[in-house]
């Protein structure tokens, strides 16, 4: 049978990052492909809200002109709606600057934790007044130039924490020594370490500490790679169906560690191909079960979880906790909605384990989280019947995923 190729939007991560780089270099930087989705507007806003000049205005090219300085703005108020990227990573670049900086994100984003970057950029020096609940936004950056040093940070929450400090670290008058304790999500650290050196700048790493030198951001050309992570609904939606997609612009070559959820496909008897540059995935017969850690690529945690009832085995997923603390927490609305499907489920601190079964339609309760309304709409090209809650949620990362999946359907006959 031949393959559907699929191409799906650029990567959030890369994007996040890339502005971030592109906001700190000297110069003018232009990032082909751009992903135009909530929380990569929701970057590119705060960016403006400091004073950064982002133009949005093509859909094949953002341009952004960079202040080394930092913010150039004295006074600024940034509202990153559900965006952990943007929430965690602007407050840094704010640090760098002089003036007074007031962060504040959706409900959702509230909730979710700020204490360890509040914590490490008190060490470092800079005033932080928290304006709401302590630990979480809102709250005011009041940067007077960051000087650097050292500091030790707890990465078993997020790694988004160290992404930040290490892209802010070649800023600071020192640079940045920083000794991380219980990293989680390994593969988004060493992205933001290649991006640095995209633009650059090169860090220097032994065992847990991350020497970030005080060194000049340069200006680039950058092309952005496609999402992994949204590549992972269109490979799952192979594997249920026994077709194949091929992903273009995604292989063993990418800067995103979710490229390795075909990997865990595989363990299940698809037929995966990956090169460098794409991925090709063939649906099996029957899936099989599979024990699988996560802690590296957990946003696909979901996307496991939703399709896991097809496979002739229970399908266990470890070592997830952090999932908890996403845009809602993703085990106990896994299990919620494996549940009202009918299936047989169990969930732990940081475990959940699905027994095969066969789903039933149901309404699935979003949690106004991405993830779970794109997992669970793969689930639905085998279960009749499945509704989604809040469908535009998909919003955050990839605005055309419903377009997609009924341009799938149609190709594929399913109706
Ligand atoms: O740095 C990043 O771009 C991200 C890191 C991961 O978060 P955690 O480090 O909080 O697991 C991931 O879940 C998120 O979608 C994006
Ligand atoms: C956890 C996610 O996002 P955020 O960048 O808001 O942490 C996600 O996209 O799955």
């Amino acid at each position: 049978m031949s393959a559907t190729v699929v191409r799906v939007p650029g990567s959030k991560s890369i994007m996040a990052r890339a502005l971030f780089l592109a906001a700190a270099a000297d110069g003018v930087t232009t990032l082909r492909h751009p992903l135009r989705s909530d929380d990569t507007e929701a970057f590119a806003d705060g960016l403006r809200a400091l004073g950064i000049d982002v133009d949005l205005a093509s859909d094949d090219a953002w341009v952004v002109t960079g202040h080394p300085d930092g913010p150039p703005l004295p006074a600024a108020r940034a509202y990153t709606r559900d965006a952990g990227t943007a929430s965690r990573f602007l407050p840094a670049l704010a640090a760098v600057g002089h003036g007074e900086y007031a962060f504040d994100a959706s409900a959702q984003m509230r909730r979710r934790p700020m204490d360890p970057l509040i914590g490490a950029l008190r060490a470092l020096g800079v005033e932080i007044r928290e304006d709401g609940e302590p630990g979480r936004l809102p709250f005011t950056v009041v940067g007077r130039g960051l000087k650097g040093g050292t500091l030790t940070l707890d990465a078993s929450i997020s790694s988004q924490f160290l992404t930040a400090l290490l892209l802010a670290g070649p800023l600071a008058a020192d640079g940045l020594a920083i000794t991380v304790t219980g990293m989680v999500s390994v593969p988004y650290v060493e992205m933001t370490l290649a991006m640095m050196r995209q633009f650059g700048v090169t860090v220097e790493r032994d065992g847990d500490t991350f020497r970030v030198p005080a060194a000049p951001y340069g200006p680039r050309d950058y092309d952005v790679e496609p999402d992994a992570s949204s590549a992972s609904y269109v490979l799952a939606a192979a594997a249920v169906t026994g077709r194949t997609v091929t992903v273009p612009g995604l292989g063993t070559g990418s800067l995103q560690g979710d490229v390795r959820f075909a990997d865990v496909l595989r363990r299940m008897g698809c037929d995966v191909h990956q090169d460098a540059t794409s991925t090709t995935v063939t649906g099996p017969a029957s899936l099989t079960g599979v024990t699988v850690n996560m802690r590296d690529i957990s946003d696909t945690m979901p996307t496991l979880a939703a399709i896991a009832p097809f496979a002739t085995g229970p399908v266990r997923i470890e070592d997830v906790y952090n999932t908890r603390v996403k845009e809602c927490d993703r085990l106990a609305a896994c299990e919620e909605n494996l549940r009202r499907l009918g299936v047989t489920v169990a969930t732990g601190r940081d475990w959940i384990e699905i027994q095969p079964g066969t789903p039933t339609g149901a309404e699935i309760a979003c949690f106004a989280d991405h993830r779970i309304a794109m997992s669970f709409s793969i689930t639905g090209l085998r279960t009749p019947g499945i509704t989604l809650d809040d469908p535009q949620c998909v919003k955050k990362t990839f605005p055309t995923f419903h377009t997609m999946l009924a341009d799938l359907r149609a190709q594929w006959g399913m109706a």
